[in-house]
């Protein structure tokens, strides 16, 4: 018996140090050896060091246990290759994302029939034979309930008001132009509306995603990678929403159908920031061009939400630059929408609002309430729950899609 017990020590001391490197997924779409040079014709010449970085696995520590506060430096956390079954996960086959070009324009239809009332409706009132004050009321009334707030509606009619008068004009091609072109004005084409999603200082671009739950953050972050992917960019997922695991897993989902891989835990409550701190560092290790980092949104409370969002963000930075925070917005909320973005406003830097679920409100107005209420422009709009339903958004095509 005595001669086993050594046999036994060891088999235990092997499965305790195993067991402590489970928790980290990192779901590898490509090998992290070493990439001599340049990857992609978007990648920068001087990306990688000559001679490349070499990838190790980080010694492994203990992982903190569910709900503590370690931060990630003292909590290294290992890379390990699991199959997809083995991470709780269905084994999909990899898609091919739909061309990003002219997305909006494909999914055109969609906004056309959520908002025409907004449109068709501004357009019968500007038609008609006489426009006197009953019909400005009426054209104030109608861009109020399609959120587009008092200070932009009073502008918007103002301007119309003066223009119409000035010129005269009954016939509808004509006040429809002039419509168009208002609505243009206040939605702002000149705001810049490109995604952070270049490598930059031999960092990938770090992109974290925030915003309250139910808005459709996750589905988001999975869209979002297939848009990436479709422009040829490498991507990893960092599935820092880790209040569930199912999101975790709703996440690597989204990433495989693409080919993406990502770093998530499989213990519910494990410390965002540490997960976030893992996916950075992989994507660091691995040269990719894009990491982006979903987030969770059931914080009870504003200090919550404050502490755990700011230590993502603290955490993250002391490996790279955060280069886009996206805020995700349900455009059905209305006001509702537009207190929550002031709220995160003021615990992150937001660089630009993504707009979800306009395919099931005729309130497209909200575009324009939001942006003047942040001064943070409308970056891409959700039209629909199908995995290419995210389009970049485009502020003329928009107006023509409401006009149409
Ligand atoms: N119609 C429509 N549905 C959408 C859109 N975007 C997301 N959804 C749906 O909204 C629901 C919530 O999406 P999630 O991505 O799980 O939301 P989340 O913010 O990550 O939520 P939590 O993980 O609970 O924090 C899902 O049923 C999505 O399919 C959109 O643009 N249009």
């Amino acid at each position: 018996m005595n001669d086993l017990l050594p046999i036994i020590l060891a088999i235990v001391a092997v499965i305790i140090v195993v067991g402590g490197l489970i928790p980290v997924f990192l779901k590898r779409r490509k090998s992290t050896s070493t990439y001599a040079g340049p990857r992609d014709a978007n990648d920068p010449a001087d990306a990688a060091p000559a001679g490349g970085t070499i990838v190790e696995d980080a010694p492994g520590t203990a992982t903190p246990a569910p709900g503590t506060v370690v931060e990630p430096s003292d909590a290294v956390l290992p890379e390990i290759d699991v199959p997809d079954d083995a991470a709780g996960l269905e084994v999909v086959p990899v898609e091919t994302p739909a061309p990003v070009e002219g997305r909006l324009n494909r999914l055109r239809a969609r906004l056309v029939k959520s908002n025409n009332i907004l449109g068709k409706g501004l357009l019968a009132l500007l038609s008609s034979d006489k426009i006197d004050e009953n019909v400005w009321d009426e054209v104030e009334e109608t861009l109020l309930l399609a959120d587009l707030g008092t200070e932009p509606t009073t502008q918007l009619v103002d301007s119309l008001r003066d223009r119409v008068k000035v010129l005269g004009t009954r016939d509808p091609e004509h006040v429809k132009a002039l419509l168009r072109d208002e609505l243009v004005k206040l939605v702002d084409p000149d705001m810049d509306r490109s995604l952070n999603v270049d490598r930059k200082g031999g960092h990938p671009a770090i992109m974290i995603v925030v915003g309250v739950n139910g808005v459709g953050k996750t589905t988001t972050v999975g869209k979002l990678a297939r848009v990436l992917v479709a422009e040829d960019k490498d991507v990893i997922l960092g599935a820092a929403d880790t209040f569930r695991a199912a999101a975790s897993h709703q996440l690597a989902t989204w990433g495989q159908r693409v080919g993406v891989p990502t770093v998530m835990s499989d213990i519910d409550g494990a410390d965002p920031a540490s997960v976030a701190y893992e996916a950075v560092k992989a994507g660091i290790e691995q040269e990719v061009d894009v990491v982006m980092i979903d987030t969770a949104g059931r914080l009870q409370n504003k200090v919550g939400l404050m502490d755990e969002l700011g230590k993502v963000k603290r955490v993250v930075e002391k490996l790279a630059e955060v280069d886009e925070v996206l805020l995700v917005l349900d455009a059905t909320t209305g006001q509702n929408g537009l207190n929550q973005a002031k709220v995160f406003a003021e615990v992150v830097n937001i660089t630009g609002i993504v707009l979800t679920k306009l395919d099931g409100t005729a309130k497209g107005g909200i575009v324009v309430a939001i942006q003047k209420a942040l001064g943070v422009p409308v970056k891409l709009v959700g039209l629909g729950e199908g995995p290419d339903d995210l389009a970049p958004f485009e502020a003329e095509a928009f107006v023509d899609a409401l006009l149409n």
